[in-house]
Parts: C-alpha cells; structure tokens; sequence
C-alpha cells in the first residue's frame, strides 16, 4: 500500500476525485496527508472532510523558497511517502527537492505540453487560435513543467467557447485521467528511468499515454 501526499493550493477539485477514487477501492495506495502553501485553500477543507491530515506551509514563514521546501521534504520524509501529487500546486519546487524525490512527484498541467508551459495556459491557447487543446500529467523536475510525460488528454476548442467552457472541458480530462495514474503508479505499472517515464516496463513517448 503506497503512502500518498497530495499538494495543492486552491480548490482542490483533483484531490476530491483522487479522494473519491481511493474511498471506492480504485487506488492501492493511503492519502496520508495534503499539504498547501495557502491557508485559504478549499481543497483544505476537501481533506478535513475526509479524515485526512492536513499542513500548511506558507512562503511568508520562511526566509528563502529553499527553507519552505526543506520543511516540506522533512514532512514527507516523516510520512515515507512514496507519491507526491501536485494537484494544483502552484509555487516552483525547488531542484534540491525535485532531485531529492525525483522519481515520485507528478503534476498535472493544462496544455498539451510542451506547449504553454507555465501559467494562463487556457486564455494562451485560445489566443493563439488553436482548436485543439488538453491537458498534462508528468513527473516533475527542476525544468518546470518539463519532466517526462505520462499522459495526455485532448480536447477541443470551439471558435464560440467561452473561456470557462474551455476550463470546463479541460477538468473533466483532468479528474478522468488523474486517478487513473495515480493508480499506475501505486501498482507499480508507472515509473520513471534515466528521465523517462515507463508503463508496465515500457517506455513511454515523448507525449506519453495519449488516451482517447
Ligand atoms: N520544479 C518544479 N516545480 C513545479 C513544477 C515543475 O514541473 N517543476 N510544476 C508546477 C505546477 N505549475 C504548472 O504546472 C506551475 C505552478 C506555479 C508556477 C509559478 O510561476 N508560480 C509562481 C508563484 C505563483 C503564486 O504564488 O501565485 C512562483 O513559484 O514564483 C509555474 C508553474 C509546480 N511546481
Ligand atoms: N501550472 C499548474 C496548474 O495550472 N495546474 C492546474 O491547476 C488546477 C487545479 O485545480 P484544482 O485545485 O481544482 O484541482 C488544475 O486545472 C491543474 O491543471
């Protein structure tokens, strides 16, 4: 049974489906705690809900970015985790903790990366024209949003969508398709070698899993 961390910073809708997936017996894995770097965070309240541990880590707390990661790195160090999900996290880890947990942190990204890596990637996408869109889940390294790719989920864009239909679209991939790789990764189908990541002892391609 692996020992899962969930990290956010805002609602949480993710966390709330990995929740749900593990309370149905789909995820061979504990949610052992969920950190946030934002007191605020609704996804706070998600957890609360559902048993789970919760720790709040604030930049204002600490002198450097590196302080506040070390202080994370010890939280799940004590908890052995053995996943660390990014479900809306949104401060850059630092490389010390990225190499420190390389091999066990995902993120969930929306766009097709490579493409808008960062933030504002919905308004990015629809300004530039593109009708076809989607979402990212990858292993994280010190290259933000630029660790290899496990899974992609494509959806459309509509020359009359609004940008929250967009959103919308996009979460749907997201809370389908998250689960599912958190589960590959506690039945020990999904790792990451030498910088790529492997399903089931095969390595994936540079945009991953592409799920229909
Ligand atoms: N080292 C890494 N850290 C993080 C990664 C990663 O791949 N490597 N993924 C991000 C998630 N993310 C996009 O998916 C992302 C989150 C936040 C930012 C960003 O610019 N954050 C600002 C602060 C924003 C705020 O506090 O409101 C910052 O950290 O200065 C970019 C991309 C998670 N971390
Ligand atoms: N760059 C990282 C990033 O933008 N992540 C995005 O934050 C949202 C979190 O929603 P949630 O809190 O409802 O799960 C998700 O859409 C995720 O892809």
């Amino acid at each position: 049974m692996k020992n899962i961390v969930v990290m956010i910073s805002g609602s949480g809708t993710n966390l709330q489906k990995i929740i749900e997936a593990q309370q149905a017996g789909n995820i061979n894995g504990r949610i052992c705690a969920v950190i946030s770097n934002k007191a605020d965070a609704y996804g706070l309240v998600r957890a609360e809900q559902a048993g789970i541990p919760t720790f709040v880590f604030e930049r204002k707390a600490f002198d450097s970015n590196q302080a506040m990661d070390r202080a994370i790195a010890e939280q799940l160090t004590r908890i052995d985790a053995d996943l660390i999900v990014l479900a809306g996290y949104m401060k850059i880890l630092t490389a010390e903790f990225t190499r420190r947990f390389a091999g066990k942190i995902i993120n969930i990204h929306p766009s097709l990366l490579p493409k808008y890596a960062g933030l504002h990637t919905h308004e990015r996408a629809m300004a530039a024209g593109d009708r076809e869109h989607g979402m990212s889940i990858h292993f994280v390294n010190e290259e933000v949003d630029g660790g290899a790719i496990i899974l992609q989920a494509k959806v459309p864009i509509y020359p009359d969508d609004a940008l929250d239909e967009v959103i919308q679209r996009v979460y749907e991939q997201e809370h389908r398709c998250y689960p599912l790789v958190v589960q590959w990764f506690c039945a020990d189908r999904l790792h990451l070698e030498n910088g790529k990541a492997y399903l089931d002892n095969q390595p994936l391609g540079p945009q991953g899993y592409a799920i229909e």
